[in-house]
């Protein structure tokens, strides 16, 4: 960083630098006419050291890395500022600033700009106008920022396939709705679905038409549920409803309900030619006293192994 005048002396004009837009005070420009001019070449830092100052850009342009930005970059352009909350709360900037071409910027030293905010009204609305500014783009940033996390949270327990919950939903709700099942007193079924011979499916069929398969009977889960009950993806071709609040003998209703609506879903290829129909086997368990989310899956499965045992497409308890 190279001292190369004053601002004074420089072809600058103070109604281009938007701290100082709309004043037209000559004892603004006699403030000003002593401040240090600095030159910043292209890919060097800002270094500040731990005293606060307050930079104008004045040519080229600058790139802040702010320390909530993680990787956003702002751009300075001619005419904007960097370092004001620095000066306000006399705190060393702690954004990384460096030059993106050959730049010139105006160094005003702190106990200047607080001079400029007592004895200038029309500096202090300037500047907090341009505060204002920041503060709306930081927590804009943090609202996308927010949004962006929450998207993928939920991608993240979402499968992509079906858009049914996955297993590391499954892993952290299951406790959870079973100690709430217990804390009630009240029933919880698991209804565990599983397509039959789905090997010979995509065998004979193809992959791509498997994958048609496993959304079609996904479909057929989701839309037979209540809202306050769950499907889950649980495996390859093994899915699960939660049914919170629900007894066996409801729970068991609910499974022939969705297997008879599985085996009634057409499934077509990629040329909208309908392919045969698929079939589902279901075991049904509710918890028990003394059972833990692991113990009521296991019901669950062998009641399902059952269903298989007997036939496939037809529920197991
Ligand atoms: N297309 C497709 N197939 C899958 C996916 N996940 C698992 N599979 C297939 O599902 C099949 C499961 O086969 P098996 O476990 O032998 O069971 P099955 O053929 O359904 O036989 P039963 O369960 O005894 O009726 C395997 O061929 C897997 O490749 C997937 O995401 N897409």
């Amino acid at each position: 960083m190279i001292v190369t005048g004053t601002f004074g002396a420089s072809p600058y004009r103070i109604r281009d630098l938007q701290l100082f837009r709309d004043i037209d005070d000559p004892a603004v420009a006699r403030a000003l006419a002593d401040c240090r001019i600095v030159r910043l070449p292209r890919g060097e830092a800002l270094e500040d050291g731990l005293r606060a100052r307050l930079y104008i850009l004045l040519a080229g342009s600058l790139a802040v890395e702010a320390a909530l930005g993680e990787g956003n970059v702002d751009r300075i352009l001619p005419g904007e500022s960097v370092g004001e909350q620095s000066v306000l709360d006399d705190a060393a900037n702690l954004d990384a600033i460096v030059a993106l071409e050959d730049s010139e910027l105006l160094v005003i030293e702190p106990d200047l700009v607080w001079q400029l905010i007592e004895s200038h009204n029309g500096v202090a609305r300037n500047l907090l106008r341009l505060m204002s500014f920041r503060i709306r783009a930081t927590n804009a940033r943090l609202r996308r920022r927010q949004k962006l996390g929450e998207f993928y949270r939920q991608l993240s327990l979402n499968d992509a396939l079906t858009g049914l919950y996955n297993r590391a939903w499954l892993n952290d709700a299951l406790p959870k709705l079973v100690a709430r099942a217990r804390q009630d007193s009240g029933p919880l079924s698991l209804v565990m679905i599983d397509l039959d011979h789905f090997k010979r499916f995509n065998d004979t069929h193809g992959h791509m038409a498997g994958d048609a398969a496993l959304v079609a009977a996904a479909g057929v889960i989701r839309a037979a549920l209540r809202p306050t009950d769950f499907a889950v993806r649980y495996g390859g071709e093994e899915m699960m409803a939660i049914l919170p609040a629900t007894p066996q003998a409801q729970a068991v209703m609910v499974a022939e309900r969705l297997c008879a609506r599985m085996r009634e879903t057409i499934v077509f290829d990629d040329m909208r030619l309908p392919l045969p129909h698929i079939t589902g086997s279901l075991g049904v368990a509710t918890l028990v006293a003394g059972q833990d989310e692991r113990g009521l899956v296991e019901a669950a499965d062998a009641a399902l192994y059952r269903a298989k045992e007997a036939g496939r497409d037809r529920i197991g308890t």
